[in-house]
């Protein structure tokens, strides 16, 4: 679905290429997440992604066209995304606003609109706050607008950048409700994030990404584990895997596995 052949790009003014000679493929339906260091070209590549960026060399293809080929409103309706600071994006005064704002660009009808609205706003646990200032609740809620947005258009492919910053664990677990919905959908998803747990429970492929190189690209099992990973100074390792080297156990790094291997286990 989103394929980056040999690309690289350089910030203006940089010496160094922040990504370099970089090819991925994500295949529709699949569930990605990009993990490494601060400085690795993470929100960089994301950016390429959405086409808010231009590669310096290389192609990036959204099934099958050349990106840089398309305009804001062709890609704002395969694409949605998730910054890491979501109040960036919210612009409207009230949640209700927000939401709409989004749908009102699409062909629909005012009944359509109120409708996916409306679902948005249930999904998201956010009916009561509707008439309420975006900007007069806490991170949390503010983040969930952001993600109430994307909700209401449904895009097939979601570019999230750091999603579970700022969720205290109510909200944490509508956000996650909300991913798990999206997967069972079908939605492409590509996800940056240093809450290697988070990653453990919800992606069923990692790419490590370090000095704008892809060093590993696999399954939870095979990256969130591996030397390059652990390095000092590197993420720290996600809690199974830390019990799993603990126990020396050879368990799986998603709780619900993990619980059932346990329970399981041959003692
Ligand atoms: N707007 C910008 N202008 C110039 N250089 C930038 C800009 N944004 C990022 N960079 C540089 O590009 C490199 C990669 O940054 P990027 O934000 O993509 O990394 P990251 O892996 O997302 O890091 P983090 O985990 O801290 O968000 C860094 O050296 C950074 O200083």
């Amino acid at each position: 679905m989103l394929t980056f052949n040999n690309v690289s790009f350089r910030w203006p003014k940089a010496s160094a290429y922040c990504l370099n000679n970089l090819s991925l493929n994500l295949n529709q339906g699949e569930h990605v997440a990009l993990v490494g260091d601060n400085g690795a070209g993470k929100s960089t590549l994301l950016r390429l992604a959405a086409g808010l960026l231009k590669a310096d060399e290389g192609l990036i293809t959204l099934n099958g066209l050349d990106l840089s080929q398309q305009k804001a409103q062709q890609r704002a309706m395969s694409i949605g995304i998730l910054f890491q600071e979501a109040e960036k994006q919210i612009f409207h005064s009230s949640v209700k606003d927000e939401i709409t704002f989004g749908l009102k660009q699409r062909k629909l009808t005012q009944e359509q609109i109120e409708q996916y609205t409306k679902q948005a706003l249930i999904q998201c646990e956010l009916t009561e706050l509707a008439d309420k200032h975006p900007l007069d609740l806490h991170a949390g809620q503010r983040r969930m607008v952001a993600v109430a947005c994307l909700a209401a258009l449904s895009p097939p492919l979601l570019l999230l950048d750091e999603p579970s910053r700022d969720f205290d664990a109510h909200w944490l677990s509508v956000f996650e409700r909300w991913l798990a919905a999206c997967k069972q959908s079908g939605t492409t998803i590509l996800t940056i994030s240093h809450d290697l747990d988070f990653v453990a429970r919800h992606y069923s492929r990692v790419i490590h990404l370090s000095g704008g190189k892809i060093v590993n690209d696999g399954s939870p099992s095979q990256v969130l584990s591996s030397e390059e990973l652990q390095e000092p100074g590197d993420l720290p390792s996600p809690t199974l895997y830390a019990l799993n080297q603990a126990l020396s156990l050879d368990y799986p790094g998603n709780p619900e596995e993990w619980s059932h291997a346990w329970l399981h286990r041959t003692r």
